[in-house]
């Protein structure tokens, strides 16, 4: 590789140890240098070099001059190692820098620099300052929503103790709204918050949170762009504002997904070094009627159901979702219906690559282009539309039926429930789980957690699609005829009823985390219309390479 010119290179104390430090456009880096025994102080051609340590500037978060008491350890020190004896005022800087410390988890580090002269040491500050400056992807100010009740309602805690004082120490400015009702902070963005001051926005919570203020941005790009929301097949207006999450719920796959780890301080350092992830978005709609959008998790049947009843325990906070998972398992509830779907013809990938998803995906680079307008394939088989390619329809009896815009990695299952999807490659992972004895729904469910691949079962088939639609074996309406008999037979709606062995006829949608009206939808992919504050997971952290805090 090609060696970048110094900006500035100084012969600089660490710890009491000498280094000579370097800054170029790119990388801070740190040499330490020892002395011969008799040799001309300050000769380069004398000094041999130990370890070496470098930063990107672009992994920098701040660089501040630093009190030094007269008459340190270090003055003295700086005499016995340079043998320059005349009179010396140390002064410091201190860089605080991004520490990767493996699992992709980012710490913030302080390295004190100290200088015998104060201009070299502010000629230091100053220019790494106007490095910084030049950073012009950073945020300076950002909107940020807690949500007090998310997880297990440390979101105000994990904000004020985790992430608060990084922002400050990176001189960001962030005003902060702690919702006080669900629909707070997507209301708040839909019509109120004047965006033209952020350059983005911090969502403390989980999926739900998250996916309120997706709700809300999309929706206020989309109104400030004249386009429908209702109209299922209008190219939305692509979000310009980035989305940080500070993960604090009970699920946390998004952050999980697109950074490889949901830790608070991790995320924090993310939204400061102006990372910036493009992501998917999934509109629902009811006929001509937009219900929802979705980043992750589309699910019909299993994880429907499980969400509905883990709905009722909210207070057992994220155990809920596996007190209900084991409810549900037993339940063993299949469901009949129609899944038409577009497959992907143009992509790079497909949902049993051994590949994944990573930083700076070739994939996702190299996407299909832009759906738009979308086009529902009519009837409930195979129709042609000579633009788009085939779509396809399979009927049938399912547990499960789940669309995955995304891996959905979390801490529940690190590889997710479609483990080679994109984050923006335009496309959709249906995965089509028939019905089955529960041992054998189980050794799929347990395939999510282990090495083995969950799609290799005969009564699981995976699709990659641009946009799909499911109808129910039973439609709404027939639905409301069933239920009032049932409401005069027992007095109450049969699904409630618990010792009614009636098992439901239909089954929620499960949309991130929500639960959808509706059974019958309609979902078309928008390529890359939001932004995170993310940058995929990374391949190889340095820490797993043993270079890191960039020792070369
Ligand atoms: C037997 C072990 C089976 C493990 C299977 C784990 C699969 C987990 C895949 C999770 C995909 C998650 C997709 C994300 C969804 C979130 O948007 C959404 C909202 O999150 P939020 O509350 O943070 O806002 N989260 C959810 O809908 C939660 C889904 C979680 C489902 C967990 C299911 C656990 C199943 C346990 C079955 C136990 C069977 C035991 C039989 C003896
Ligand atoms: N102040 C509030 N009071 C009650 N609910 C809220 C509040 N703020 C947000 N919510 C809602 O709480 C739900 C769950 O939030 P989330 O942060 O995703 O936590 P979890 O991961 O535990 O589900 C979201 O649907 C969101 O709309
Ligand atoms: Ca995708």
């Amino acid at each position: 590789m090609e060696k970048q010119p110094s900006v500035l290179t100084s012969l600089l104390l660490v710890k009491s140890r000498l280094f000579e430090v370097t800054l170029n456009r790119t990388l801070l880096t740190w040499k330490e240098v020892h002395l011969r025994r008799k040799k001309v102080s300050g000769n380069i051609s004398n000094r041999l070099r130990f370890g070496v340590h470098s930063v990107p500037v672009s992994e920098i978060i701040a660089v501040r001059e630093t009190e030094v008491d007269k008459g340190t350890k270090a003055e003295g020190k700086w005499q016995k190692m340079t043998h320059i004896t005349i009179e010396t005022h140390l002064c410091a800087f201190t860089v605080s820098y991004v520490e990767k410390t493996g699992q992709h988890r980012w710490r913030s580090s302080n390295m004190t620099f100290f200088c015998s002269d104060e201009t070299v040491c502010q000629q230091w500050v100053r220019t790494l300052k106007e490095q910084l400056s030049l950073l012009t992807c950073r945020p300076k100010h950002l909107l940020v929503y807690i949500n007090p009740y998310g997880g297990k309602q440390q979101g105000k805690q994990i904000y004020e103790h985790k992430v608060a004082q990084l922002f400050t120490l990176a001189s960001i400015s962030t005003d902060v709204i702690v919702t006080e009702h669900a629909n707070h902070a997507r209301d708040h963005l839909k019509t109120q918050a004047d965006l033209r001051k952020y350059d983005g926005i911090v969502c403390v919570g989980g999926d739900g949170m998250f996916s309120e203020v997706v709700h809300g941005l999309i929706a206020r790009t989309q109104s400030d762009s004249g386009v429908d929301l209702n109209d299922s097949q209008a190219k939305l207006a692509q979000c310009n504002l980035r989305i940080g999450i500070i993960p604090a719920g009970s699920t946390d796959c998004i952050c999980y997904a697109t950074v490889g780890v949901n830790d608070p301080v991790t995320s924090a350092l993310h939204i400061i070094v102006g990372d910036s992830q493009p992501m998917d978005v999934c509109s629902v709609h009811h006929h001509n009627t937009f219900l929802k959008y979705s980043v992750s998790l589309l699910g019909y049947g299993f994880y429907g159901d499980v969400l509905t009843d883990s709905e009722k325990n909210r207070w057992m906070g994220p155990a809920r979702y596996d007190f209900s998972g084991f409810k549900t398992f037993l339940s063993h509830h299949y469901y009949e219906g129609t899944i038409s779907f577009l497959p992907a013809t143009n992509t790079l990938g497909s949902p049993r690559d051994s590949s994944r998803c990573r930083s700076g995906c070739y994939v996702c680079q190299h996407r299909v282009k832009d759906i738009s307008p979308i086009k529902w394939g009519e009837g409930g088989d195979v129709s042609e539309n000579e633009f788009e390619g085939e779509w396809k329809a399979i009927k049938g009896k399912f547990l499960a039926i789940n669309a995955a815009s995304m891996s959905c990695a979390c801490p529940r299952s690190p590889k997710g429930l479609s483990p080679a999807a994109h984050l923006a490659d335009g496309t959709t992972d249906i995965i089509l789980v028939r019905k089955c004895s529960r041992l054998n729904f189980l050794r799929h469910l347990l395939r999510h957690t282990s090495k083995d691949d969950q799609f290799d079962l005969t009564f699981v088939e995976v699709y990659r699609v641009k946009k799909f639609k499911f109808t129910p074996k039973h439609c709404d309406s027939e639905l409301s005829d069933i239920r009032d008999v049932r409401e005069n037979a027992f007095g109450q709606i049969c699904r409630d009823h618990p010792s009614c062995d009636c098992t439901p006829v239909n089954s929620n949608w499960n949309c991130d985390g929500e639960i959808l009206e509706h059974a019958a939808i309609e979902v078309g992919v928008h390529c890359q219309l939001i932004k995170l504050f993310a940058r995929g997971i990374e391949e190889n952290p340095p820490f797993e390479e043993d270079v890191s805090p960039s020792a070369v």
